[in-house]
């Protein structure tokens, strides 16, 4: 997407190609700052620290992470070290595996002195890859748009909730759940995006306002606990929201609260969709709310809040008793059954081991667990 008028990639090899350069995401929205990734410890930890998060864009990362590391020391114990560093990072968005797993799949083979040539190519058809899904992702969400549009009055607005950011910044370009909307609004589809603001980092406050800005895309921030307000007045068509792991049953795991809003749906008619790429596909399991792992986060992130003050500088205040302690789950898993479809970059799937299937029939021999 573009800043400035400038087109944007989040992660790309640095000019010279000695490193790899990431937008740092926890400087946003006060300020735009791009980082630098040398080594494997540079990139676990842009992974753990989120300076970039969002399911895509982690598998991503880790993919230049493996060619960080094997620029340091591309022997099978190396390889294996950066697996295991790369893959502790975080753990519930299973496109880090997709992508770690990739790579090993990929440079095991080699004789250590083509591995990093062989894992550099590697993230760059990962990113490449992911931008082509993202947009495919996109086309899928459009259609449904355009069938909302179709029973509306001419001209009138359709309004789209959106739980985190799953926007161009979580992918490497163009977002899951923002892809449709881009492309209504490029359509000249008059789209509006109700925004949460995803306590307690705020990605859609900090980041979704901030790339739906840049994009001209008319949205409003709310807290998170109005969206079943909103839907109850009929001031919702649709939800679209990300994922960073579902089930081969088409249970859901994203951003805390997740869960709510789709129970809000659900109870309002409003049809709940998911972006959906097929890396953040775990067909090695179906019960989401049982198997998937959810990254508990610090309790810290519960307790402070991080703004900008009147004289521009950026402060963490603290917003609890000194005592409480606080809990910090960063996910949760909405049921298939609350989910209306899943938008891959195949078409939209029913939220079901057969919808998945459907569309993905060469993993029919995956899922036996
Ligand atoms: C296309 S990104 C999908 C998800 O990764 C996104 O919705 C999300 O929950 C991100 O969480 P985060 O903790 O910011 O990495």
């Amino acid at each position: 997407m573009k800043i400035d008028g400038k087109p944007h990639r989040t992660i790309w090899p640095a000019e010279g190609g000695d490193a790899v350069e990431i937008i740092d995401q926890t400087k946003l929205p006060h300020s735009f700052e791009i980082a630098r990734l040398e080594t494997l410890a540079d990139a676990a930890h842009a992974i753990k620290a989120m300076l970039v998060r969002g399911a895509p864009l982690i598998g991503a990362t880790a993919a230049y992470g493996m060619w960080l590391a094997m620029r340091a020391d591309a022997s099978d114990a190396g390889l294996s070290n950066a697996y295991d560093r790369l893959y502790e990072t975080r753990p519930t968005a299973v496109n880090l595996r997709w992508a770690l797993d990739a790579a090993r799949r990929k440079l095991g083979p080699l004789a250590p002195e083509a591995r990093p040539d062989a894992a550099f190519k590697l993230a760059g058809e990962i990113c490449d890859e992911d931008v082509g899904i993202n947009r495919a992702i996109g086309e899928a969400g459009l259609s449904v748009i355009k069938e909302i549009q179709a029973k509306k009055k001419p001209g009138e607005t359709i309004n789209i909730l959106t739980h985190c950011n799953a926007g161009w910044l979580a992918t490497v370009d163009w977002g899951t759940a923002t892809a449709p909307m881009y492309l209504a609004h490029d359509a000249g589809i008059p789209v509006h995006v109700w925004v949460d603001e995803t306590r307690p980092r705020n990605q859609g406050a900090s980041l979704t306002a901030w790339e739906l800005g840049n994009h001209g895309v008319p949205h409003t921030v709310i807290v998170d606990n109005a969206g079943g307000h909103y839907m109850q007045h009929g001031m919702v068509d649709l939800v679209i929201t990300g994922t960073d792991r579902t089930t081969r049953a088409g249970d859901v795991c994203n951003k805390i609260g997740t869960y709510l809003k789709a129970l809000a749906a659900y109870d309002n008619g409003v049809p709940f969709y998911v972006g959906l790429p097929s890396p953040t596909i775990d067909w090695t399991i179906a019960d989401g709310v049982r198997d998937i792992p959810i990254e508990e986060r610090s309790a810290k992130e519960v307790t402070e809040m991080t703004g900008r003050l009147p004289s521009g500088e950026v402060a963490t205040v603290a917003i609890t008793p000194e005592t409480s302690p606080a809990a910090n789950p960063a996910f949760d898993v909405t049921p298939a059954r609350l989910v209306t479809g899943l938008l891959t970059e195949r078409g939209c799937a029913e939220a079901s081991e057969e919808g998945l299937l459907k569309l993905f029939p060469e993993m029919r021999q995956a899922g036996e667990d």
